[in-house]
């Protein structure tokens, strides 16, 4: 049997693959329950009032966010620290059974940002660099929105030279995600892209043809009945990435001994 496993090289994503889009996005509705998803929240939110000043809430102009265990340096180095209980169990407990950060450097994420979007609000389009391995994981919490995916300026002209050109692919496209959903974002699909959230009040236009993973959503049926059209509320996201740079904080105090 795991002769046939291997030899059939059996990946538990392989269902959740986004099509006609560079490899690979995956989705996966419904990742976490709705209990899980209401006590996210709540933490997220209430332990905010009480942590030291940079795990609060930041304001930037179209968003609100937080970041754990801390921002990184200028350098792009994080300084090793455990996440919140709450942003491990049961999330990274189960990007571990289905392998999400299995080929990344420390084979697990250590770093998490909480976007909070307001009707309304959104994000630039924009890409999220070589600071971080080329995986990212977005469990989407509150309400739905459609993240917007474009071809990286340059990326035609380099196409011969930069495979796999993007041409060949549905590209701008929209990816549609609803609360309690996994994104992840890989490879390509990371490296080669961008991706942002208009600052609209409504998404307008959903059908099949408009969202590049509507034959994965959990109830396409909600934006069918509503005419296409999505309504904007409160959309909090976590998007968990592996750091390359990392520094414990023995290596920073003790890191000049060894040296000589
Ligand atoms: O909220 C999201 O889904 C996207 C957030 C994002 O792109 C980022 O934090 O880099
Ligand atoms: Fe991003």
């Amino acid at each position: 049997m795991a002769e046939f496993a291997l030899s059939t090289g059996y990946d538990p994503l392989r269902p959740f693959r986004i099509p006609n889009l560079p490899p690979t996005f995956y989705y996966i509705p419904n990742f976490i329950t709705a209990e899980e998803e209401a006590s996210i929240l709540q933490k997220a939110w209430y332990k905010s009032l009480f942590y030291i000043p940079a795990q609060r809430w930041v304001t930037l102009s179209h968003r609100r966010l937080q970041t754990h265990p801390s921002r990184l340096t200028p350098n792009n180095i994080l300084l090793a620290a455990p996440l919140p209980s709450y942003l491990v169990n049961p999330i990274v407990e189960r990007f571990k059974i289905i392998g999400v950060f299995k080929n990344t450097l420390h084979k697990m994420p250590n770093h998490v940002l909480i976007n909070e979007y307001k009707r309304g609000e959104g994000i630039m389009p924009h890409e999220d660099g070589s600071a971080y391995a080329d995986v990212v994981a977005t469990v989407s919490l509150g309400a739905s929105l459609c993240l917007e995916i474009s071809p990286k300026p340059d990326n035609e002209e380099h196409s011969n030279t930069h495979p796999p050109s993007t041409s060949q692919y549905t590209i701008p496209t929209r990816i549609l995600q609803e609360p309690r959903s996994l994104l992840i974002t890989t490879g390509s699909a990371y490296k080669d892209l961008l991706h942002g959230i208009a600052p609209i009040d409504v998404d307008e236009n959903l059908s099949p043809d408009t969202v590049a993973n509507w034959h994965l959503l959990a109830e396409p049926y909600v934006f069918e009945q509503a005419g296409g059209r999505n309504e904007r509320a409160t959309r909090v996201s976590l998007t968990y990435r592996d750091v390359l740079k990392v520094s414990s904080a023995a290596s920073k105090v003790f890191g000049g001994l060894g040296k000589r």
